[in-house]
């Protein structure tokens, strides 16, 4: 069994020396491309002297000037030059012999006159754009294999450039093995399984931007799998299978790709989940593909399909390895915090799918649960937000022991957006005030538990009485987000009241009054959220947590509440999660 790293090294020498085509596209379409040719400006940029205000051009400066009738607008040729103080607009042209722009709020009038400000001292050519200070005539605009971004599109437009040469996306043939899988169109009966792989692979082909090509299910049958792999071979740039790379007695994919003439570069990777993924080359009709034959669990296939295909796609659509032990191929790795500790696999390191948040502190991560290669939503949190990360965890042997601890420092390869840390990053950054709590035991502690929970041992609780505290309680707080919650017997009435005592300070609070959180028998527990917006910086979230007594007896309320927590808990992270914006890194 090989490590990853040493996999994707294979991975990635092998890709780049598959042949790359070349297609000219008009250059909206060329986004997300890279280029195949270096291109220079052919025209410096401004190609005239440029006024970088609204405002007077003169041919020196003196603290008076007469003013000419005849004004430059941009877009409009210069009017020859009268020696006296014109009228420009942004981007009109300047003559050559003038040596100042003085901005419009930088002068008065009198009599025809311009009056400067004697405020105003700007040295010499400052507000004016010289002929190519933009962009020099003769210099590399577009570099061969650059990623065609929209700024790109930006320069290449500002230089004219109508049509561009990229590589071509690579081909990328897609088909799942087993007597088990049916497609979607088919009603799962005992024993069968939907073939998610499939689609989920394609997925994953169109979001790194090669092309994807169906070739269906192929059942457990040496020759049927032999002969789709054969048609892919011969069509694709790049053969991609799930399933039958396993030790059972129907598992082929590995001994068909060997029987069709494909050389076997690996077939175990040192690592979880995804161990039996294999990867291999071949040369059809003069020209290289690469294959990949990966677990048919659906994690195992995801995850190793982002580990692995994601950069050799980058590779074969023609970006270059930047350096760095996966050329900058494949995502960034950052150390960041487990939130929560977890049990380690005895042998195999772990890439374990996490939800990473960058806070006050660095890097968190929270993982998205069981893990098991079978569970396809481990690729998600409880509210639906994909994986941004890998933690990549040690081997119990590996570390000594056998789990990581809360707060344990670990090396995490970020695979998505990072979220803005908010519950991971910065407890102390949330003030949650509690209307109408009773003190002790009860709701109020369970919500107080459970906000903690969600933001942080440091969140600060506030408990108040009645509405009419909310106001004071708020009044000399700086942080992120306040989360006013609110306990009295909801109603319509007493949510509006609460609503409108925020609201008296808020800036663009908008009131939802919609049921979020649980849904319980009864009635006997529900959560709402009555508003939301922003104050001051600060991020106000006000929810209503009705209903107490109700239907059943004293046990029965108590297992009402108890279900309706886990319910409440994810309505209260869905809600807080949603305005928040993402960040780059
Ligand atoms: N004795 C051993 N058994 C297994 C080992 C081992 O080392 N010794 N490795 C395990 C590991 S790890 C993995 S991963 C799997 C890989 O098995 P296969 O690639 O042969 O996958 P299958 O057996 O075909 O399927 C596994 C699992 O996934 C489901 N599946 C398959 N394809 C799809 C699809 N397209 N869509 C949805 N689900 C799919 C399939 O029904 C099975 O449940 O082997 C272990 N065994
Ligand atoms: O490697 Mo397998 O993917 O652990 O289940």
């Amino acid at each position: 069994m090989l490590p990853v790293s040493t996999c994707l090294t294979k991975v990635l020498s092998e890709a780049s020396t598959l042949p790359l085509t070349t297609t000219t596209v008009p250059l909206l379409q060329s986004l997300n491309s890279y280029s195949s040719n270096l291109i220079k400006s052919n025209n410096p940029l401004p190609n005239y002297r440029a006024s970088i205000l609204d405002g007077y051009a003169v041919p020196n400066l003196s603290p008076t000037h007469p003013l000419s009738s005849s004004k430059s607008y941009a877009g409009s040729p210069l009017p020859s030059p009268p020696s006296l103080a014109i009228s420009v607009t942004t981007g009109a042209p300047v003559p050559p012999s003038y040596s100042h722009v003085i901005g419009s709020e930088d002068v008065t009038m009198k009599d025809n006159t311009l009056i400067v400000s004697s405020n105003f001292k700007v040295p010499k050519n400052k507000n004016i754009r010289e002929i190519g200070s933009d962009i020099k005539s003769d210099t590399v605009i577009l570099r061969k294999n650059q990623l065609i971004t929209y700024e790109v599109i930006g320069i290449l437009a500002s230089n004219g450039i109508k049509n561009i040469s990229v590589y071509t996306r690579p081909l990328v043939g897609v088909m799942s093995s087993g007597n088990e899988l049916i497609d979607l169109k088919d009603v799962r009966k005992e024993g069968k399984v939907h073939d998610c792989n499939r689609y989920m692979l394609l997925g994953c082909v169109e979001e790194f931007r090669g092309v994807g090509k169906d070739y269906g299910i192929v059942e457990d049958d040496k020759d049927k799998v032999k002969s789709v792999l054969e048609k892919m071979y011969e069509e694709c740039d790049v053969v991609v299978s799930s399933g039958g790379v396993g030790r059972g007695e129907k598992d082929y994919l590995k001994e068909c790709l060997e029987d069709i003439g494909v050389t076997i570069m690996f077939d175990r990777m040192f690592m979880k989940p995804g161990k039996p993924t294999t990867f291999g080359v071949g040369e059809k009709g003069g020209k290289k593909k690469i294959f990949f034959a990966f677990p048919g669990n659906p994690v195992s296939a995801g995850v190793c399909a982002r580990l692995l295909l994601e950069p050799a796609l980058q590779v074969l659509r023609g970006r270059i390895s930047g350096g760095g032990p996966s050329g900058g191929l494949a995502g960034v790795r950052v150390k960041g915090k487990l939130l929560k500790g977890l049990v380690l696999d005895k042998i195999r390191p772990e890439y374990h799918r996490v939800i990473v948040r960058y806070g006050r502190k660095g890097f968190e991560a929270v993982s998205t649960g069981v893990q098991r290669s079978s569970r396809i939503c481990s690729m998600v949190d409880e509210v639906g937000e994909t994986s941004n990360g890998l933690a990549l965890l040690p081997s119990a042997e590996e570390k000594g022991r056998g789990r990581m601890e809360d707060g344990e420092e670990v090396v995490i390869l970020l695979t998505g957006k990072v979220l803005e840390g908010l519950e991971a990053g910065g407890g102390e950054d949330v003030t949650v005030v509690m209307v109408g709590a009773e003190e002790g035991g009860g709701k109020g502690s369970r919500v107080e538990d459970g906000v903690k929970e969600v933001f942080g041992r440091n969140t600060k609780v506030v408990r108040v009485a009645g509405e009419e505290d909310v106001e004071a309680a708020l009044e000399g707080e700086g942080g992120k987000l306040v989360l006013v919650v609110h306990f009295k017997k909801f109603c319509d009435k007493v949510a509006r009241r609460v609503v409108r005592v925020i609201e008296k300070r808020a800036e663009n609070m908008e009131s939802t009054i919609g049921r979020i959180g649980c849904d319980v028998m009864g009635g006997t527990f529900s959560f709402y959220e009555l508003a939301a917006g922003s104050r001051g910086g600060m991020m106000v979230v006000c929810l209503g947590c009705g209903g107490d007594g109700g239907d059943g007896g004293d046990g029965e309320e108590e297992r009402l509440e108890k279900e309706g927590w886990e319910k409440l808990l994810t309505g209260i992270k869905a809600i807080v999660k949603r305005p928040r914006d993402l960040i780059k890194i």
